[in-house]
């Protein structure tokens, strides 16, 4: 039996080690403390159990759900327009790159959880439909006697493009959804994607449903980051793939202190001109901040069960990609 990484953190529950703040994080084994049944919580513990921060803020659990929720409100009809400004368009590159990591194939079905205006599901169904039309470019010379009509009727059928791919964005926010779907109107998205209302740490999904799960720039904002893991490795298949892209902590000194500069000073700035919003931009900035570093998140990854957990720093470490997988 492996030794617990902080003893005094941890208790055994009889099927192994698990954390003594929160649920057992044993996939399949959802006990949560005992002591809180049986009453031996002082109600000191009891209050700071039920406490968490929401940026710089300490509030209760419940108002951060809340907060959260009501930022997303806010910011979702300037969202995408934020994102190019705060970062000169350098979150895009982020997000590619996520994308290239995966390299999915046709029929992949991936979860986007926290997924918003869709920016990584609409890069994964454009990826698929490109290695669908190469490998389809690649029968077709073999297959030289084929008349123009049925070549053509290889290229027409969107959804046959996909090969069986499909992706599903799921949000507990009901605007930042609603500016995904008409953003995926307006650039021509219009098989291969469900829009699905749900909470990272809840999901309306069976066991073992999806082949790849991401969660891009959506962590950071949970409440509960190791039940959202947990929920994570249960609905992925066997060999599924778990990816995050999220902010890091930088390793260079000197850009470490320009970022911070850059963040405290500008970025709430820019949200005020822009989205009309200085708080959820400061919220944003200190979200980040609270975060933990890439090494702690690997760790968290791994205490929800995934295994060959590794991360790529990008940017000198302002994001960050984790990968994992359930096998
Ligand atoms: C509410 O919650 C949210 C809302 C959202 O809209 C989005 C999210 C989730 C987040 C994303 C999807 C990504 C959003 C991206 C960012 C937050 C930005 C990440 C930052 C960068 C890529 C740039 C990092 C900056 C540095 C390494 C330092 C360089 C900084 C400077 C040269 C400026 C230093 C600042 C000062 C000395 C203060 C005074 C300066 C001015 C008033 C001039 C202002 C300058 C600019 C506007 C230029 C900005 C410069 C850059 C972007 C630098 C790019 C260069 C590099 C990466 C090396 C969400 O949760
Ligand atoms: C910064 S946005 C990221 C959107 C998108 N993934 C992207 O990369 O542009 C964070 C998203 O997380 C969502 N979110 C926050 N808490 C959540 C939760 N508990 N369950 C599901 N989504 C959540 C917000 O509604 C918001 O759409």
């Amino acid at each position: 039996m492996a030794a617990p990484r902080s003893c005094d953190l941890w208790r055994f529950c009889g099927r192994g080690w698990w954390r003594a703040t929160g649920h057992c994080r044993l996939p399949g084994c959802r006990r949560s403390w005992p002591w809180a049944t049986l009453g031996t919580r002082s109600l000191s513990q009891e209050k700071r159990a039920a406490e968490t921060h929401f940026g710089f803020e300490t509030v209760s659990e419940g108002e951060k759900g809340s907060k959260v929720y009501q930022v997303f409100e806010n910011v979702a009809k300037k969202y995408d327009l934020m994102n190019d400004m705060m970062s000169l368009g350098i979150h895009r590159a982020w997000k590619d790159l996520l994308i290239r990591k995966m390299h999915p194939l046709p029929g992949t079905q991936l979860l986007d959880m926290a997924g918003g205006t869709g920016d990584i599901a609409f890069r994964f169904l454009s990826y698929v439909q490109a290695q669908h039309q190469r490998r389809q470019r690649r029968q077709l010379r073999t297959q030289q006697n084929l008349s123009w009509e049925e070549i053509a009727k290889k290229y027409q059928n969107e959804e046959d493009s996909l090969g069986g791919s499909l992706a599903t964005v799921c949000d507990i926010n009901r605007e930042m959804l609603k500016v995904g779907k008409q953003k995926a109107l307006d650039q021509g998205h219009t098989a291969g994607l469900a829009w699905v209302l749900g909470d990272a740490e809840e999901l309306p999904f069976d066991d073992n449903s999806f082949d790849v799960y991401t969660i891009a720039f959506g962590i950071r904002n949970v409440t509960h980051i190791d039940q959202a893991l947990q929920e994570a490795h249960r609905v992925l298949k066997p060999g599924g793939r778990f990816l995050c892209l999220e902010f890091g902590q930088v390793n260079d000194p000197l850009i470490s202190r320009l970022y911070d500069l850059y963040s405290f000073q500008v970025i709430p700035v820019i949200g005020e001109v822009i989205a009309g919003d200085w708080k959820s931009y400061q919220y944003l900035v200190e979200s980040i901040r609270k975060f933990p570093n890439q090494e702690d998140f690997k760790d968290m990854i791994e205490d929800a069960g995934f295994q060959r957990v590794t991360y790529e720093n990008l940017t000198t470490g302002i994001v960050a990609i984790h990968s994992g997988f359930k096998l």
